[in-house]
């Protein structure tokens, strides 16, 4: 049984509101997203994209307002139902304990096992599918401590994968990967044509993969739309203090931002 009436929505965030410290961090968020979009949220250091992102997918808790995913109170999910229809990808910057590459990525595979079933055959197809798929082939023994920042990072992008939902949430996905893994990773997300909600620093990225930019400022959405709609370059120097013109690229059938920063 639906639980809201927009039941063609992917996502649906009513008013939702986040304090710390009584300190306001988000407050008031609105957010709509059909199946199958790409969503990058955007914003300056500190304006509480990640906050938005950890009240989505439940590691805090809002002080107002309702997550629908599926027409479906998150709040309400069990864990393992939350793990059967959400992936997230967060920053790990704390793990203690040192796995291979194989088991963390196993890990996503975790809601599919029965009780004391163990990994299936497929659970092991698919692991090593998805560890292929983000160029970390012939690493499965290595130990994931030993990594370097952005094969850490393509293994969490792996195991998220691995899990095999329609929806998935990245918190800055890409901020350790070098230029050429950026764009491959941001394919490889695009390709599955899963539902991606995403934080984005890298506005040329968030131009090109996009169908939906949410604007953040100071805790509150700001804009939301197309990239054409959204990413100008007056709102640009606006949340960011910088000057900027979109120049058409043809080879990828959208603008890149082109930046002017005043030099000293
Ligand atoms: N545990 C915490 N204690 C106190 N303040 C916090 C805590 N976590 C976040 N904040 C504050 O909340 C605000 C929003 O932080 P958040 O990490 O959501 O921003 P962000 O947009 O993701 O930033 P960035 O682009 O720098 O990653 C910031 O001012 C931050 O200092």
């Amino acid at each position: 049984m639906r639980e809201t009436d927009n039941g063609d929505l992917k996502l649906l965030v009513e008013g939702l509101s986040y304090s710390m410290d009584r300190r306001q961090i988000i407050e008031d968020i609105d957010l709509r997203i059909r199946p199958g979009s790409f969503v990058g949220i955007v914003g300056p250091n500190g304006c509480g994209k990640s906050t938005l992102l950890k009240n989505i997918y439940q590691v805090l808790e809002a002080d107002r307002g309702v997550v629908y995913l599926d027409g479906h109170r998150v709040d309400q999910m069990s864990n393992r139902q939350r793990a059967h229809s959400m992936a997230v990808m967060q920053q790990e910057n704390n793990i203690e304990f040192d796995l291979s590459v194989y088991e963390m990525v196993l890990l996503g595979r975790f809601s599919h096992q029965k009780v004391l079933g163990g990994s299936s055959a497929e659970d092991q197809r698919i692991v090593f599918k998805c560890i292929d798929e983000v160029g970390l082939k012939g690493y499965e023994k290595r130990h994931f401590l030993s990594l370097s920042g952005g094969e850490k990072q393509r293994t969490l992008i792996a195991r998220a994968l691995a899990q095999e939902t329609s929806f998935i949430i990245l918190d800055e996905p890409i901020n350790h990967l070098d230029i050429g893994y950026q764009y491959q990773i941001m394919n490889i997300l695009k390709r599955q044509k899963l539902t991606v909600l995403s934080s984005i620093h890298d506005l040329n990225i968030a131009v090109t993969y996009c169908d939906q930019v949410i604007l953040m400022s100071q805790g509150h959405v700001v804009a939301s739309g197309s990239p054409e709609e959204t990413l100008l370059p007056d709102r640009i120097r606006e949340l960011f203090g910088i000057d900027c013109q979109l120049v058409w690229n043809e080879k990828t059938g959208c603008n890149n931002i082109l930046y002017s920063p005043e030099m000293i």
